[in-house]
């Protein structure tokens, strides 16, 4: 999916929302378990229920790869039931991956070949040969941590040097590699304050943003200095959707809490996408 795809998308359902496939087999409903995939049966439910809120499904890839066999499985199930059912969807896969080059180029492989993915979020601290094989297939998205919603963050990201903080860096520098075409950057809604100097560096990148909903970082905040003319926004909440009730109605509860953000979205589009 291109850029202008995208933003087609987030015009057409007045929503930047990306929900989080962050499906933990300890909280999912009972009932579910006893299905031969509780995984995948849980996320096709949650699909189904929010696919026409939603541009983006976000899985994050520590729950799936901590089930071993099955989790990959599941996994790959949901990919291809995506693509198959709703295929104007964006799938990134929250991976945080990157190393040498020639093993880089096989993470790229599974990401985008074994597996259907349209981005990969990848970690640029190893540098230029590290993300490059990402960039090799035409269509894909790399989606570089710079600035993150956690804590830690303060520990390496903002430290400075030139006057410029390392997260400044990494967006500058990951510029001379390739674009805006095929090149979004991390930054955490717990950051939002940040994002009006982000926008000066990175003007015209989509932002994939976590960190609303359960880590309690503000959608109107991220909205306000982060969109750009096309948006440029991609929000991304897990728990408080797919978690929003623990039972029999967890699919009717997360499109209800689906819809709250995408309502509030809608009218973050219209006040500042003229
Ligand atoms: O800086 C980052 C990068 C990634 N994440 C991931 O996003 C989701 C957030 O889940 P919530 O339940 O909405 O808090 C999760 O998969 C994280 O690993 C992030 O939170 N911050």
């Amino acid at each position: 999916m291109n850029k202008a795809e995208l933003f087609q998308q987030i015009r057409k359902k007045e929503s930047f929302l990306c929900v989080g496939l962050d499906t933990d087999i300890q909280k999912i409903p009972r009932n579910l378990l006893d299905t031969s995939d509780a995984i995948f049966a849980f996320n096709k439910e949650i699909i189904d229920a929010t696919h026409d809120l939603a541009v983006a499904y976000k899985p994050n890839l520590a729950f799936y790869e901590s089930m071993g066999v099955n989790g990959w499985n599941s996994l790959e199930k949901t990919v291809n039931y995506i693509r198959y059912k709703y295929p104007e969807i964006f799938i990134i896969a929250d991976a945080k991956r990157g190393d040498i080059g020639n093993t880089s180029a096989l993470y790229a492989r599974a990401f985008f070949d074994t597996m259907d993915f349209d981005a990969v979020t990848v970690a640029p601290y190893m540098g230029e040969d590290s993300v490059k094989p990402f960039f090799t297939y035409v269509g894909k998205w790399v989606i570089l941590l710079a600035l993150t919603s956690n804590k830690g963050a303060d520990d390496f990201q903002y430290v400075e040097e030139g006057g410029e903080k390392l997260f400044e860096k990494v967006i500058k520098k990951s510029q001379e590699w390739s674009n805006e075409d095929n090149m979004m950057y991390v930054v955490g809604a717990t950051r939002a304050e940040m994002l009006s100097d982000i926008r000066k560096i990175a003007p015209n990148h989509f932002l994939l943003v976590p960190g609303v909903g359960a880590q309690g970082g503000s959608l109107a905040e991220v909205a306000r200095y982060g969109m750009n003319s096309e948006c440029g926004l991609l929000v991304n909440s897990s728990r408080q959707i797919i978690y929003a009730s623990t039972g029999d109605d967890f699919a009717k509860k997360a499109r209800e809490a689906a819809l709250e953000v995408q309502k509030e979205m809608a009218e973050l589009l219209k006040k500042y996408l003229k």
